[in-house]
């Protein structure tokens, strides 16, 4: 009898789960799926290799009519590359699944994490805080950090393959916690030692329980000391953070200083994403100082680690492809004259670095999927995407779409360059996400980034091989082993005296002067590029560079360049 039953149980579920694997109009199955448990077993097969075994599905989905279908028991996921579904999906379903939750336990219900009306009446609040208008303010502190970033990489540049990881990870946080939080000099230790620190590792615990099923249920998380250690990190930042905040209340209170116009700032410069939310706070009484944690913590996480990636990547790609350094080199110069910082009348004239970066940001995805909840079923012309579903939606699918053409893979900034040669779909290209929930930051990274590659370039001739370094995922795309670099100085125009150029047997004796800059001070050695009036030829070798200290701020550099003629 039991055995009867017991057949028939299996037999129910086997049907049901048949039937609603293969509900009619259901996309292809991702292979190797078991019945009922479905492909989580295949996930821990490939917990080494996640990104591998992600990448294997979005080329699968693209292989099979940009739709694939995975399940882990009763929950569906669908990963979509099909520029048109992806473009369906983010302008249509705004709400993020479960598993973006894990954030709100520990960094607050932020703009990334937000769903319903509440994100939309946030969403609209914030957005001013981003208007170019208000991000202009920012430049100059952006110029600030860019050249301390630059004078810390000029203490390692001539030592051969180095690690830059640290300089660039300080120059985003420092950029991003004194335009958001107003932080002052003075308070640099919080930024660098506490806050950021804490909320990377707060990031990290969260990623490790997205991905890992069996810490999802709470009841099992809870007991971990994975859990414990991120109630530690939490106190930590709520320390830290209320003060800041209760600071600049009282510091805007007395000078009633909260109306959000771009003319009055902090410090004379510029106006903080923080006082915005306090004249919401006050004002209007849209935002406790719960949201208001909440949403600073998300801008700092949210910007961290990916813009910080992106910056790694970038000057990774400029050493790995010398022609390409060597264009954004000549723009970059042209741009700063003989100025020390970038205005925001340069930003537009950066061309080609701004198709350098966007050629980065495709080729070498920083956020390679997002993730949406199917609200209501969607009928699509093949398939139809069930209610209550999972979708991945795959950015590093739709950057390798056949659209781009054979060379898809290929990284080509000259692309950006002519739209004739873009794909005329604009769906097959979303570095930021699009529709309505797309980056809130996406304008902020474009300028931070082009004013931190335009002071490196400007002063360091870069080697490395972006080509060597393999990916791990951790919702944003890491390397898995540590990116190495060689700095070599460079001077522009920029701070060079008198040259004397004389012709000899082999070719032409140079003298140059050059006047330091104060960071580079008994710095000053390695490879100079040299813009002589006169044009060398391009196979020009110099050699037998000799310095010597002529006076406090300037050094002699004689040198013989071969030309191959006379
Ligand atoms: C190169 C750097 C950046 C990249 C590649 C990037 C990428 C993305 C992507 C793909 C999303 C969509 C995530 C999803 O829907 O799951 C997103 C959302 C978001 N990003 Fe960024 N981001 C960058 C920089 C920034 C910066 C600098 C900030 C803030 C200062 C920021 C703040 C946000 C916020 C708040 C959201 C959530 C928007 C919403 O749902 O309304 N991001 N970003």
């Amino acid at each position: 009898m039991y055995v009867l039953v017991l057949t028939v149980i299996i037999g129910v579920l086997l049907s049901l789960w048949y039937w609603t694997r293969n509900y009619p109009r259901s996309p292809p199955i991702y292979p190797g799926g078991l019945p009922i448990i479905g492909h989580p077993h295949i996930i821990i097969k490939y917990r080494k290799d996640l990104w591998g075994f992600l990448q294997n599905i979005a080329d699968y989905s693209v292989e099979n009519g940009g739709i694939v279908q995975l399940w882990a028991g009763p929950v569906t996921a669908y990963v979509v590359s099909d520029p048109e579904v992806v473009g369906n999906i983010a302008n249509t379903c705004l709400e993020k699944p479960f598993f973006y939750n894990f954030l709100i336990d520990s960094i607050g219900n932020g703009l990334i994490t937000l769903n319903g009306p509440t994100w939309r009446i946030h969403s609209k609040l914030l957005s001013p805080s981003f208007n170019q208008q208000v991000l202009n303010t920012f430049l100059p502190e952006m110029n600030v950090q860019s050249r301390n970033m630059v004078a810390q990489m000029t203490t390692v540049a001539g030592k051969g393959p180095v690690d830059i990881k640290e300089f660039i990870t300080q120059y985003i946080l420092r950029s991003v916690c004194r335009t958001s939080l107003g932080l002052e000099s003075k308070d640099q230790d919080i930024i660098d030692n506490g806050y950021a620190k804490a909320l990377e590792e707060i990031f990290r615990i969260v990623c490790y329980r997205g991905l890992n099923v069996y810490v999802h249920p709470s009841c099992i998380y809870n007991w971990t000391s994975m859990r414990r250690r991120e109630l530690e990190l939490v106190k930590i930042v709520k320390n830290m953070i209320n003060p800041i905040i209760q600071k600049r209340k009282s510091e805007l209170k007395p000078t009633k200083m909260y109306n959000y116009d771009s003319s009055t700032t902090v410090s004379g410069k510029f106006k903080p994403t923080l006082d915005l939310m306090l004249d919401l706070s006050n004002e209007q009484n849209v935002l406790s100082d719960d949201d208001i944690r909440a949403h600073l913590n998300t801008f700092v996480a949210a910007s961290y680690d990916t813009t910080s990636a992106v910056l790694h990547n970038a000057l990774m790609v400029l050493g790995s492809y010398p022609d390409v350094q060597e264009r954004v080199y000549e723009e970059v110069r042209d741009v700063f004259q003989n100025n020390e910082e970038l205005t925001k009348h340069d930003m537009s004239k950066l061309v080609y670095l701004e198709g350098v970066i966007k050629e980065v940001l495709r080729v070498y995805v920083a956020v390679p999927l997002m993730a949406r909840k199917i609200d209501a079923d969607i009928v699509l012309p093949k398939y139809t995407l069930r209610a209550g579903s999972i979708c991945i939606l795959s950015i590093y699918g739709l950057h390798r779409h056949p659209s781009w053409g054979p060379d898809a893979k290929e990284f080509k900034p000259e692309r950006w360059l002519n739209p004739d040669t873009l794909p005329t779909n604009p769906n097959v290209y979303a570095p930021f996400s699009f529709g309505k929930r797309n980056c809130i930051g996406k304008q902020y990274a474009m300028m931070s980034l082009k004013t931190s590659i335009a002071h490196v370039v400007r002063k360091f001739r870069i080697t490395a091989d972006i080509n060597v370094l393999k990916w791990r995922y951790e919702i944003v795309l890491k390397p898995t082993t540590t990116p190495l670099v060689n700095l070599t100085l460079s001077s522009g125009d920029e701070g060079l005296g008198e040259v004397s150029v004389i012709p000899n047997r082999t070719g032409l004796h140079v003298v140059v002067v050059v006047h330091v800059h104060e960071c580079l001070q008994g710095k000053a050695y390695g490879r100079w590029t040299l813009h002589l009036p006169v044009r060398l030829q391009v196979e020009s070798r110099r050699r037998n560079v000799t310095n010597g200290a002529a006076n406090k701020d300037s050094y002699i550099f004689t040198s013989t360049w071969e030309t191959g003629h006379r």
